[in-house]
């Protein structure tokens, strides 16, 4: 996997004609995490949809080494297949050395999610769920991550899990932009504090 990266030069952000933030400037470099932070309605989402090229900044620049995963609120999963094959449909159009199965396989563990590969995603609890939109985003081997609260619904056990993945992630040079307002146990984490304008 190459290093990952995402980087924010004088971005500023309006949405429904009002500025939410402003000439935001911050780099993720590979390795490394950043944490966006700020009150309900602050923009923390609204900056994970500009990093992941879904809104369009007013003004400023954004630079990232692609591909970027994301996840938001939305697992994204189909709800009618088997867990193990509504990974691997998205799986196979990321671009990686590794094969899909096994890089799916791989990602079930890491979420203590195996055991219910066979189960159709719309039977899934709320928690299980958002574990498996975590794990469809270490399965598609992407250097950059971005994560819109990635650890609501999450039981203590599955924050230590996710915890996990993403010093792994680091360690093999990956980078992670994290919009949360729960407390993540992330090591020398780079904080991006919004602040209501
Ligand atoms: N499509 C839209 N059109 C206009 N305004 C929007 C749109 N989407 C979001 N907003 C507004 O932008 C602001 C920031 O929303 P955003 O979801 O980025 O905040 P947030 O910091 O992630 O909030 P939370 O902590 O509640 O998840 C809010 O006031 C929201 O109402």
């Amino acid at each position: 996997m190459p290093g990952g990266a995402i980087a924010f030069r004088d971005v500023t952000c309006e949405r429904g004609g009002r500025v939410l933030f402003e000439g935001l400037t911050f780099a993720v470099e590979q390795g490394q995490a950043g944490v966006v932070t700020g009150p309900n309605g602050v923009g923390k989402s609204s900056l994970i949809r500009i990093a992941a090229g879904l809104l369009q900044p007013v003004e400023g620049t954004v630079a990232y080494s692609p591909p970027r995963a994301l996840i938001t609120e939305d697992a994204a999963l189909d709800r009618e297949l088997p867990l193990d094959r509504a990974l691997l449909f998205w799986a196979r159009f990321d671009d990686s050395e590794r094969a899909a199965d096994e890089r799916v396989a791989d990602a079930l563990e890491a979420f203590d999610l195996t055991h219910l590969a066979p189960v159709p995603v719309r039977l899934l609890s709320t928690g299980q769920r958002r574990r498996a939109g975590l794990a469809r985003v270490l399965a598609a081997d992407s250097p950059t991550w971005l994560l819109d609260e990635p650890a609501n619904g999450l039981d203590a056990h599955a924050l230590t899990l996710f915890e996990a993945a993403i010093a792994r992630h680091r360690k093999a040079g990956g980078a992670v932009l994290i919009a949360t307002h729960q407390q993540l146990d992330v090591p020398r984490a780079q904080m991006i504090v919004l602040e209501a304008a």
